[in-house]
């Protein structure tokens, strides 16, 4: 594994993003090795919690890679190359223990929408996080608006994803998104309590939330985000951002 590297800490498994110097942009490789180790993790019977979170100190993730998911991309290419980060933002949302995203620094985009995936959220004071997708002449590619919804009130949702504004940790905090912010990740929360307890509370979790119908939500905003990928507002807002005409 080159992209992601996953450590082991009494049986909490921490998913470490390593793609420092891109801001820790998701490329196909690293959806790959992704999708790997979840798989690994799925089927360890042993694994008591899964924390996702990245090497460097100032991005968590700064969503797809942009310069591979360039404008230039037909519907069917967009889809063909969002579609497997909707699956894996599926079955991390679906695993059968607990998930936290501890945001070490900022997220954008897809970035959002992975950290949307995981059951809990804890954010690094001073970062700031947007739906930038809006902006980009998008909506969000993986399905993470879909399950934004899940996560925090609907009319907060509508509006943040509609707004598209990049917010401070503490704004997160108060929209429910995060439920902490700490200035280190701290595993407590999972390695003191029993296998048992975190493996009930996650099916628990899992009994509010009808996961057929949030399959096809999610699907269905990847296919509006790949309809939207060739659309003219969209180059723009790329080729602005390499040539950081929008920075
Ligand atoms: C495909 C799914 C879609 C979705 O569903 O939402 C998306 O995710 S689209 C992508 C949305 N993300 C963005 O628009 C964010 C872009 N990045 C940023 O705004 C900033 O990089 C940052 C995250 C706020 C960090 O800023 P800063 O620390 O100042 O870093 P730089 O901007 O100078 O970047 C350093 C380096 O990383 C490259 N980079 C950053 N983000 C991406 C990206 N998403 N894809 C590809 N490359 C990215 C950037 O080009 C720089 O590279 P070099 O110039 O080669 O050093």
């Amino acid at each position: 594994m080159e992209t992601v590297y996953v450590t082991y800490e009494e049986d909490v498994a921490v998913v470490t993003l390593n793609r420092e110097d891109k801001r820790n942009a998701v490329s196909r490789q690293m959806t790959m090795e992704l999708r790997q180790i979840t798989e690994e993790i799925k089927a360890n019977e042993q694994v008591k919690a899964l924390v996702l979170t990245s090497r460097g100190e100032r991005a968590f993730c700064s969503g797809g890679d942009l310069k591979e998911l360039h404008g230039d991309l037909s519907e069917e290419e967009a889809y063909t190359v969002l579609s497997p980060m909707k699956e894996l933002l599926y079955e991390i949302a679906t695993l059968p223990v607990p998930t936290l995203a501890y945001l070490n620094g900022e997220a954008r985009g897809g970035g959002c929408e992975l950290a949307t995936a995981c059951d809990i959220r804890i954010g690094k004071e001073g970062s700031r996080f947007g739906f930038v997708q809006g902006k980009l002449g998008i909506v969000p590619g993986w399905g993470g608006g879909a399950l934004l919804y899940e996560r925090i009130s609907p009319v907060q949702a509508f509006h943040w994803l509609t707004a598209s504004e990049v917010i401070d940790a503490e704004e997160a905090k108060q929209l429910g998104w995060l439920q902490g912010l700490a200035n280190e990740l701290d595993l407590g929360i999972f390695t003191n309590r029993s296998k048992e307890q975190l493996r009930f509370w996650k099916k628990q979790l899992m009994e509010n939330i009808d996961t057929s119908v949030l399959y096809r939500k999610m699907e269905e905003e990847t296919r509006q985000s790949a309809a939207l990928w060739p659309s003219e507002a969209h180059k723009k807002a790329v080729n602005a951002f390499f040539s950081r005409k929008n920075q």
